[in-house]
């Protein structure tokens, strides 16, 4: 059984199909690469998968079941999700709101704090020297961090992430990333959009590429990027080093 499956689903906005019979299919162990080109449909996708909103029409699956059956307590125990932006946090200390990733598992934050997922989370996330501070004095890669750790101490078998390493700089992105695979050597799942295409190339299993509401292109980083696509897609040429495609030069 997948962890995720997504098949058919569409959204539109208005008159605008934002989101058309996109799928995808997690398993245990995997982490794929959502990527695609500003306004492509990520975030809307990302939403659908995360049960945040149901889609017009298709299928979404959680451990199997469908998600619009599964109530949002126990979809939270199952599924983690890292928004895109998630906004200006309250003025409660790192640990704390970090510790309400165990609300889903019913622990109330005071006792939360102590528990080992939160402190694993903590440490995993370099978190340990902030746990005091109050959260909405971190800078934005700090928050990005703690985003992170708020959903690891949930410990869901699913993780879905929205851009999570926007913010962050070239050391905590590679270590965000390598968290992610060792959550996914665990047996979780991961899936993760990213406009960074040689992390997504380097750490992701496949990247599922999206292009005006349609997923255009799904599988081994290498089977999806090719010059043609980044050309077509992204409308730059490209270098490579080794099967790392660098985004070069804008064509004209
Ligand atoms: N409520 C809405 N009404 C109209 N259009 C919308 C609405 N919500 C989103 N859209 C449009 O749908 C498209 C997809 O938005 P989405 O946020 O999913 O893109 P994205 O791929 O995540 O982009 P980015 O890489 O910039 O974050 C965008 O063009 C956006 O303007």
């Amino acid at each position: 059984m997948s962890l995720l499956h997504a098949c058919g689903v569409s959204l539109r906005r208005g008159e605008r199909a934002v989101v058309s019979a996109a799928a995808l299919t997690l398993e245990r162990g995997r982490v794929v690469g959502l990527i695609g080109p500003n306004g492509a449909g990520k975030s809307t996708f990302m939403r659908m998968l995360a049960g945040l909103q149901a889609p017009d029409c298709g299928k979404i699956q959680l451990l199997g079941r469908d998600m619009g059956q599964i109530p949002p307590a126990m979809r939270a125990r199952q599924l983690a999700f890292i928004p895109q932006d998630g906004g200006m946090p309250p003025p409660m200390p790192v640990r704390n709101l970090v510790a309400l990733g165990r609300l889903p598992h019913g622990q109330a934050n005071m006792h939360a704090i102590g528990y080992p997922a939160v402190q694993r989370a903590l440490e995993a996330t370099g978190l340990l020297d902030l746990s005091a501070r109050p959260a909405c004095h971190l800078s934005g890669g700090e928050r990005a961090r703690m985003n992170l750790a708020r959903a690891l101490a949930t410990d869901t078998p699913v993780v879905v992430a929205d851009e999570p390493i926007a913010a962050l700089d070239p050391a905590h992105a590679l270590s965000m990333m390598q968290l992610f695979r060792e959550q996914a050597a665990q047996g979780k799942g991961i899936v993760v959009v990213l406009h960074d295409l040689v992390l997504a190339t380097r750490f992701c299993d496949e990247l599922v590429l999206m292009d005006d509401g349609s997923i255009i292109r799904h599988g081994p980083a290498t089977q999806v990027l090719d010059d043609d696509i980044m050309h077509a897609v992204y409308g730059v040429t490209v270098r490579r080093i080794g099967d790392a495609v660098i985004p070069w030069e804008l064509c004209r």
